[in-house]
């Protein structure tokens, strides 16, 4: 079976980067991506390539590329579900926020939109992929909507989850370390599986993509965001130990990662991970573990996000007991909005927590951010509802000179490991802040050594003070 058109619902961060690496590497193939959000779809038709709704290194060069040749983005959803033999469900599953589950579980209204809507639409037979990360079992729930609500129709639902880290989203893409693709075990099913790897072979070795079934594929991947998050807890949890006792985490974490069976990545200590999805797919696993009565294996895993809130919760506190006891009405700078560089993506980012903590102490933030937009971070604080929209403009001020937002600053903050603030004029960002100057590094990314002989009072996570 060859696969000719592909038409993918939702176009987000995996969305529209997977299919644009998809496009340019199959020209053959027709690509639609299509979204119910409008400006989205504008943005990522707009002219300006410096307006895709999704900023990842390279990925402007390969949507100029296929857009327009084999790639398209467009809001007419059943067209594109109609024209396609294989269709990628990428929409988003937030955590729910209502209902039993709220809190935890996965919220799935939208993929279970989306499988009636190809429901209603299909009138051939179809691929549906789940490129969303999902609880596993849900594949037989979009089979049982499809294959009930449908027009008589056949599907097959394959699991193909997706790796990509935001930032090196498109490196990611164009060589994975492993794709995943979970099927059913039937000749029908393998017939499908074998139409996907069919795909990826265009630039993918065959060694590296995987065939499963589908829920082991489902479950590998909230395994994996489980894992990673879990690495950065543990180094967290670590940063603490360091931090009482002389030992420094970047120390640490090369002595460990240097050990084959540890490794050296997904070691640095820092404010906190944020990102969309690790919180919500371990929040998601131990709703899943609950769920079958597992107490202990949920519990484990919580506190993988216990660990991350603490880590968030001491950073704010840290500033405000070492200025004095005392943020009311002080200036702190926040270099970095972003959860990680290299993207504009800020949900969970750890900034939106530890700014709402300092402006519960009255503290006056001010924030500079290369790639992450004011209204962004007004909606980031709003969503918290933590307190009056107006009220969160008068006291969060953003800036989009670092330089400015740094000027008569009692301390400053990085939140965001963004390259450029080791670039900075240091002295003259001293000389114009208020003394004491202090400086709270969230990721351990600025040289202590030039800081502290400018005259800052240097603070990082995870290096203890005691010699
Ligand atoms: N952001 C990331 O780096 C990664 C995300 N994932 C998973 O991929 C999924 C998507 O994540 P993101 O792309 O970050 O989400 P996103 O929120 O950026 O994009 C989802 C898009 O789906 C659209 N949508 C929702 N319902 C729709 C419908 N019925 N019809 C048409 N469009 C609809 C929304 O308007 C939105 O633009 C999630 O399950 C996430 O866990 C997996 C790997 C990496
Ligand atoms: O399912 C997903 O959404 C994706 O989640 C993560 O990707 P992402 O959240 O984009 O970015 P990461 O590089 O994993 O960083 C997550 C957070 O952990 C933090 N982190 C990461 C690594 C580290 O050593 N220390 C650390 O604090 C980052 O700063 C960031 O806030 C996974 O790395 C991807 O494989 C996965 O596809």
């Amino acid at each position: 079976m060859k696969t000719t058109k592909i038409c993918c619902i939702g176009a987000g961060y995996v969305g529209g980067p997977t299919m644009a690496v998809i496009a340019q590497k199959c020209p053959n193939i027709k690509v639609t991506v299509v979204d119910i959000n409008e400006s989205r779809i504008n943005a990522w038709n707009d002219a300006d390539l410096n307006k895709l709704p999704v900023f990842e290194p390279g990925l402007d060069s390969i949507v100029k590329e296929a857009r327009g040749r084999n790639l398209f983005f467009s809001t007419d959803v059943d067209t594109a579900i109609d024209e396609a033999d294989m269709i990628f469900i990428s929409v988003n599953t937030p955590t729910k926020t209502y209902g039993k589950g709220k809190g935890m579980a996965a919220d799935l209204k939208y993929i279970e939109l989306c499988a009636r809507q190809i429901a209603k639409v299909a009138k051939e037979n179809k691929i549906v992929v789940e490129k969303s990360t999902l609880p596993v079992r849900t594949a037989s729930a979009i089979k049982n909507i499809l294959d009930h609500t449908g027009n008589g129709v056949k599907f097959q639902i394959l699991s193909n989850p997706e790796f990509l880290a935001e930032g090196t989203a498109v490196q990611d893409l164009l060589k994975p370390d492993r794709v995943l693709i979970g099927g059913d075990t039937s000749e029908e099913g393998e017939q499908a599986i074998k139409a996907l790897v069919d795909i990826y072979a265009n630039w993918v070795p065959k060694d590296k993509i995987l065939t499963t079934n589908v829920w082991s594929s489902e479950l590998s991947k909230l395994t994996a965001n489980a894992f990673l998050a879990q690495r950065v807890s543990s180094i967290n949890a670590m940063s603490v130990i360091c931090e009482k006792t002389g030992a420094d985490i970047k120390e640490v974490s090369k002595a460990i990662g240097m050990d084959s069976r540890i490794g050296p990545k997904f070691l640095k200590a820092s404010v906190g991970f944020g990102g969309s999805c690790f919180q919500k797919d371990i929040l998601n696993l131990v709703y899943i573990a609950k769920s079958y009565g597992l107490n202990e294996v949920a519990d484990y895993w919580e506190q993988v996000i216990l660990m991350n809130d603490h880590q968030k919760n001491r950073f704010s506190d840290n500033i405000v007991r070492t200025l004095y006891n005392t943020v009311s009405g002080k200036k702190i700078a926040f270099l970095g909005w972003a959860f990680k560089k290299d993207t504009n993506d800020t949900r969970e980012s750890a900034a939106i927590k530890v700014a709402d903590n300092l402006l519960n102490e009255q503290a006056h933030v001010a924030v500079y951010d290369p790639k992450v937009k004011e209204e962004q971070i007004y909606a980031d604080m709003d969503y918290l509802n933590s307190r009056h929209s107006v009220e969160n403009r008068a006291l969060l001020k953003v800036n989009s000179d670092p330089y400015e937002v740094c000027k008569d600053a009692h301390a400053i903050a990085v939140l965001t490991e963004w390259d450029e603030f080791n670039t900075y004029d240091w002295q003259n960002i001293y000389e114009n802040m208020q003394k004491p100057a202090f400086v709270f590094d969230g990721r351990g990314l600025l040289n202590h050594k030039e800081l502290e002989e400018i005259g800052f009072i240097y603070y990082k996570i995870g290096r203890g003070t005691k010699v």
